[in-house]
């Protein structure tokens, strides 16, 4: 079953409400989509980066760094504007772990320039809170992605893809694999050539969250 964007928000606002916290949704979106990449690549020592948003689909990326340290491989984080305009207080948690593990290369700021290639490329610079046409230094990171020669997974939905309507922004990044969440959004599946291999994840919600909404 396909869901509306605006449905995942009361689902996940009303799971909230019943004490399943975003941040434990953030957690399992982050390790679910994190065995899915494990499936594809063997991660030890090869060179991950990983964009994150401003927003929660960036606090997902943050939960995959750490999970991918786990699994030995060479994580670089590059928050896309600066740590004190993180949007929740999810994603703050996470960044603020991070900040503990020397394992974690940590980047921040509007403009990026990275001294290895890498192997694997995480999208998680917008989710379902896109609107309009795609801002700096977010627009540039998306360009960087579909200019990379190596493998690309997108956390929920490539970003610039509405995964409301399945219509484009002025930019938009084409993945090799993407993981969305709880229930597929209507959007995403029509548009298979930029997502790539299309997964959608359980995270935790009870069913019950759904009571009235779906
Ligand atoms: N809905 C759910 O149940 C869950 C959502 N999660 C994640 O949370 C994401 C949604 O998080 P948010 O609502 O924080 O939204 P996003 O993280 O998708 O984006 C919001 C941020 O992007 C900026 N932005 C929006 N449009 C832009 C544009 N055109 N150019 C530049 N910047 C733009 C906003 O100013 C805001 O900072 C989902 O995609 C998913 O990855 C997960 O944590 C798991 C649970
Ligand atoms: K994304």
């Amino acid at each position: 079953m396909e869901i509306t964007v605006d449905q995942m928000y009361n689902i996940e606002n009303k799971g909230h409400e019943m004490g399943f916290l975003k941040k434990f949704m953030m957690e399992n979106a982050g390790a679910a989509a994190v065995r899915r990449l494990l499936e594809k690549i063997d991660v030890e020592s090869k060179n991950i980066l990983i964009f994150a948003g401003l927003g929660n689909n960036g606090g997902d990326g943050l939960v995959m760094a750490r999970h991918l340290a786990g699994y030995n491989a060479k994580v670089t984080v590059m928050l896309l504007g600066s740590p004190e305009k993180i949007k929740t207080e999810e994603s703050n948690w996470n960044w603020s772990i991070l900040q503990k593990m020397s394992s974690v290369k940590l980047m921040s700021g509007d403009s990026f320039e990275f001294n290895f290639k890498p192997d694997v490329i995480i999208d998680g610079i917008l989710g379902t809170g896109i609107s309009g046409d795609i801002r700096e230094p977010y627009a540039s990171a998306i360009n960087f992605i579909n200019e990379a020669n190596c493998y690309k997974f997108a956390v929920d939905v490539p970003s610039g893809l509405d995964p409301q309507t399945g219509e484009t922004a002025n930019i938009y990044a084409k993945s090799d694999m993407t993981v969305t969440f709880h229930k597929m959004k209507q959007g995403i599946p029509k548009r298979k050539d930029l997502t790539g291999e299309l997964y959608a994840e359980k995270i935790g919600i009870p069913p019950e969250a759904e009571v009235g909404i779906l």
